[in-house]
C-alpha cells in the first residue's frame, strides 16, 4: 500500500491556523530505505506520502501536490532520472522540489541529476539527520520563493487591473513599461509603447521638460521630489488629443526611473469646457454676453494699438421696445430678443467681428479692421435685416414692425485713448439715431466735434 490512511483533499487542506504540515513524497523501490525515511520524517512532523515506483510518484504528486520529492534513482522500471523529467514536463508538478537520494555517487551521477532539475542530491547510506537538514532547507528555500511569487503575483494583478495607467520611463525618455490601462487610454496593444519615448506621446516643448526634469534626477537622485501631478496632452495613438493627469514620481531601481500615473480627465475637462462656454454666453439669446464681449474687446483695443488698425464698435437699441413688452408681453418680449439677436449675429462674419447682447434690449458689435463706412454700412445691412424680418409692433409710433436704432464709433486706437471713450461715442450716435426718430444708423469718429460730426446713413 503506497498511500497514508490519510491521503486526500482533506490531508491537504489548511488546519485552523491557517498552516498545514508540509508534506513530502519519498520515492523507493526498497522497503526498508522507505520506512526509516517516512518514520524519520514523521517523527519531525511532516506529513509523508511513499511511492515504489517512478509510475506511481507521477500519480501521487499530481494527485497531492507535495511540498518536496525525494527520489531514489536507481529503480525497476522508470528510473528516478526518467521520474524527474516527467515531473519537470508537467505544469502541475514541475515546480515541486526534488531532491534525489542514492547510491551512484559518482560526480556525473550527480550532475546529471542536477541537470534534470533536482534541487540537491544525497548519497546513500543515509545520515537520516542530513536529510533532515537538506529537506528542511529546501522546504525553506520553497517556502520564501512562493511568499516571493505571490507577491509579485499580487502586484501584477494590480497594476493590470489598476484603472490608472502606468508607464516606467527612463532618464532618457524611453517607456520601459506600460500597464493595460495605459495602453487602452493611449489606443496602443500590449507592450507596444515599451521602447518608444515620451517625445512620441508629449508635445516637444512638454516632453523637453520633463527630460530635463529627468536629467536633474539622475545627476542628483537624492535631491529629487516628485514632480507632482500636471493636465497634460498626450497623443492618441490614432492621432487625436487626450486629456490627462500626469503624476511622476522618481525613484531608482538599479537606475534612475520614473513612476508615470495617468488619469484620464477627457469628462471633465468637456464639462469644464461646457461650463466655460456656458460663462460666455447670454442665456436667453444665445449669443456671447457682456463680459466675453468685454474681455474679446481688450485683446482687440491692445491688438489695434499695436497694428494701428481702426476699430469699430456698433451699439444696437431695439426702437420702443417697453411699448412692444406692454403689447405682446414679456414672453413676446423674449421671442423677439432671441430673433433679433439671431439676426445680428449673422452679420459678424469674420474671426475679428463678435456680436453680443450687452443688456435688456441693447446689442452690440466689434467690427476689428474695420473703417466708419464699412462699419456703418454694416451697420445699416443690420438695421434693414432686422426690419425685414417684419416682427409686428403694433403699437410703434416709428413701424408696424419692430426696428433698431444704431450707433456707430471708429476709432484708430492710441496710448493716450481708453475703450470707454469708444462706447461713449457709439452711445452717442444711438441716441442720436433715437432722436432723429429712430429705425436708423448714425456714425461718429470720437474726436470729430460732437452731434454734428453724425452722419445719417439711412434715415427712413
Ligand atoms: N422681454 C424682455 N424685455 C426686456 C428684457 N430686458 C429688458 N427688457 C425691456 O426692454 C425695455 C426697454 O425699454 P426702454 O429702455 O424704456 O426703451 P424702449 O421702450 O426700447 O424705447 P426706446 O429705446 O426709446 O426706443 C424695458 O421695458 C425692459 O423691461 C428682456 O430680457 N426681455
Amino acid at each position: 500500500m503506497d498511500l497514508p490512511g490519510s491521503v486526500g483533499n482533506a490531508a491537504r487542506d489548511s488546519g485552523p491556523t491557517g498552516r498545514r504540515d508540509a508534506a513530502i513524497l519519498i520515492v523507493d523501490d526498497a522497503p526498508d530505505s522507505l520506512a526509516t525515511l517516512r518514520a524519520q520524517l514523521a517523527a519531525h512532523g511532516y506529513q509523508t506520502f511513499v511511492a515504489q515506483s517512478g509510475e506511481r510518484a507521477l500519480e501521487l504528486a499530481r494527485r497531492v501536490h507535495p511540498d518536496l520529492i525525494l527520489l531514489d534513482i536507481m529503480m525497476p522500471g522508470m528510473d528516478g532520472y526518467e521520474t524527474c523529467r516527467q515531473l519537470k514536463a508537467h505544469p502541475v508538478t514541475q515546480r515541486i522540489p526534488v531532491i534525489f537520494v542514492s547510491a551512484r555517487t559518482e560526480t556525473h551521477d550527480v550532475v546529471a541529476g542536477f541537470d534534470l532539475g533536482a534541487v540537491d542530491y544525497i548519497r546513500k547510506p543515509l545520515s537520516l539527520d542530513e536529510v533532515c537538514a537538506r529537506v528542511r532547507t529546501q522546504l525553506q528555500i520553497r517556502a520564501s520563493s512562493e511568499t516571493q511569487q505571490e507577491q509579485a503575483e499580487r502586484l501584477r494583478t494590480i497594476v493590470d487591473n489598476m484603472a490608472e495607467g502606468l508607464l516606467i520611463i527612463e532618464a532618457n525618455g524611453r517607456i520601459q513599461f506600460t500597464n493595460p490601462a495605459c495602453d487602452q487610454y493611449l489606443g496602443y496593444g500590449a507592450n507596444e509603447l515599451a521602447g518608444r519615448y515620451i517625445g512620441d506621446l508629449l508635445n516637444p516643448l512638454v516632453a523637453q521638460e520633463y527630460l530635463d526634469y529627468f536629467a536633474r534626477y539622475a545627476a542628483n537622485p537624492t535631491e529629487a521630489h516628485s514632480h507632482g501631478t500636471r493636465e497634460v496632452i498626450i497623443r492618441h495613438k490614432h492621432g487625436q488629443s487626450v486629456c490627462m493627469d500626469l503624476t511622476l514620481t522618481p525613484m531608482f531601481l538599479r537606475q534612475p526611473l520614473f513612476i508615470g500615473l495617468l488619469h484620464d480627465i477627457t469628462h471633465h475637462k468637456l464639462s469644464e469646457d461646457a461650463l466655460q462656454r456656458a460663462a460666455m454666453v447670454d442665456p436667453l439669446t444665445k449669443i456671447a454676453n457682456r463680459r466675453h464681449f468685454d474681455s474679446f474687446l481688450e485683446k482687440e483695443w491692445q491688438r489695434a494699438l499695436r497694428t494701428g488698425a481702426p476699430l469699430s464698435l456698433v451699439v444696437l437699441d431695439v426702437d420702443h421696445f417697453k411699448l412692444y413688452n406692454d403689447t405682446l408681453g414679456h414672453a413676446g418680449g423674449d421671442v423677439c430678443l432671441r430673433q433679433v439677436a439671431q439676426a445680428i449675429g449673422t452679420h459678424a462674419l469674420r474671426v475679428t467681428d463678435l456680436a453680443a447682447r450687452y443688456g435688456g434690449e441693447e446689442f452690440v458689435l466689434l467690427f476689428a479692421e474695420t473703417d466708419l463706412d464699412a462699419a456703418a454700412n454694416l451697420a445699416e445691412s443690420i438695421r434693414a435685416h432686422i426690419e425685414e424680418l417684419r416682427l409686428p409692433h403694433p403699437k410703434s409710433p416709428t413701424s408696424a414692425w419692430i426696428t433698431v436704432s444704431i450707433g456707430v464709433a471708429t476709432m484708430h486706437p492710441t496710448q493716450l485713448d481708453n475703450i470707454e471713450t469708444l462706447f461713449v461715442a457709439a452711445d452717442r450716435a444711438m441716441y442720436a439715431a433715437k432722436e432723429g426718430g429712430r429705425n436708423q444708423v448714425r456714425a461718429t469718429r470720437p474726436g470729430d466735434d460732437g452731434i454734428e460730426a453724425l452722419r445719417t446713413l439711412a434715415h427712413r
